[in-house]
């Protein structure tokens, strides 16, 4: 367990502070799922991170936090997962949510790939751009952490609505300077936004934003 909890988090305690009284069994699998991913990494540099407790104070609370905006049975598509991230958790912890996996970069969706098999679960991979997806499968909700600034996910989901249901991406302080740069650019006209869910992650001074952006003319989905 880390010394400073104010800092990072064991798995154990991001569970806790999620109110997440997980069966042992889906809890087990995450701690698979977060060991492999940090024994792939060693080689393939799928997360940022260095430090195990910070990846799971941060990774995967932020997962933990979007699995908590999804209702029973949406088929979801995570945009950009790069090593599993939120997709795989969610997954893992909402067996009722249906989540399609995707990657632009080959040696991700492969790496997600193999994780995948290990872990046993039936996720379908994509080495695939998210918006060439969206051209042929249709989702409730597309899911994103730490794809791109909100201007580019807007603009490449315009078009997509009708395929994309909704996008849920986590955000941080700089969210409704984000929002403020997309309207600038005209990328807000035919979307509501807004803040769903407001949280706070260990070791960091602002809290992260939940951040909801769906059709216009739609009811809030
Ligand atoms: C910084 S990584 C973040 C990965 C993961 N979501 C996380 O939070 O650790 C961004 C990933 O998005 C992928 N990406 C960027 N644009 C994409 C798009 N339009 N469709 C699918 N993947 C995309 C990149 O290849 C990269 O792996």
């Amino acid at each position: 367990m880390s010394e400073d909890v104010s800092a990072s988090a064991t798995l154990e305690e991001a569970l806790i502070k999620f109110g997440a009284p997980l069966p042992d069994e889906i809890r087990n699998q995450l701690q698979r799922y977060v060991d492999a991913l940090w024994e792939i990494n060693k080689s393939l540099n799928l997360t940022r991170h260095t430090d195990y407790d910070k990846f799971v104070s941060r990774d995967v609370i932020d997962s933990l936090a979007l699995a908590g905006q999804l209702r029973p049975n949406e088929e979801i598509l995570d945009m950009g997962s790069g090593g599993g991230v939120p997709g795989i958790v969610i997954a893992i912890i909402r067996p009722d949510v249906r989540v399609t996996l995707c990657d632009s970069v080959g040696k991700k969706a492969h790496a997600m790939q193999a994780m995948i098999e290990q872990l046993e679960l039936e996720v379908p991979v994509y080495h695939n751009r998210a918006e060439e997806i969206l051209e042929d499968l249709s989702f409730d909700a597309v899911v994103c952490r730490a794809v791109a600034p909100l201007k580019k996910l807007l603009a490449w989901l315009d078009g997509h609505w009708l395929s994309a249901g909704r996008l849920l991406t986590i955000k941080g302080g700089r969210w409704l300077e984000e929002v403020k740069e997309a309207r600038h650019l005209g990328l807000t006209k035919g979307v509501e936004i807004r803040n769903a869910h407001e949280y706070e992650t260990p070791g960091n001074d602002h809290p992260s934003v939940i951040v909801k952006v769906w059709p216009k003319g739609r009811k809030e989905p």
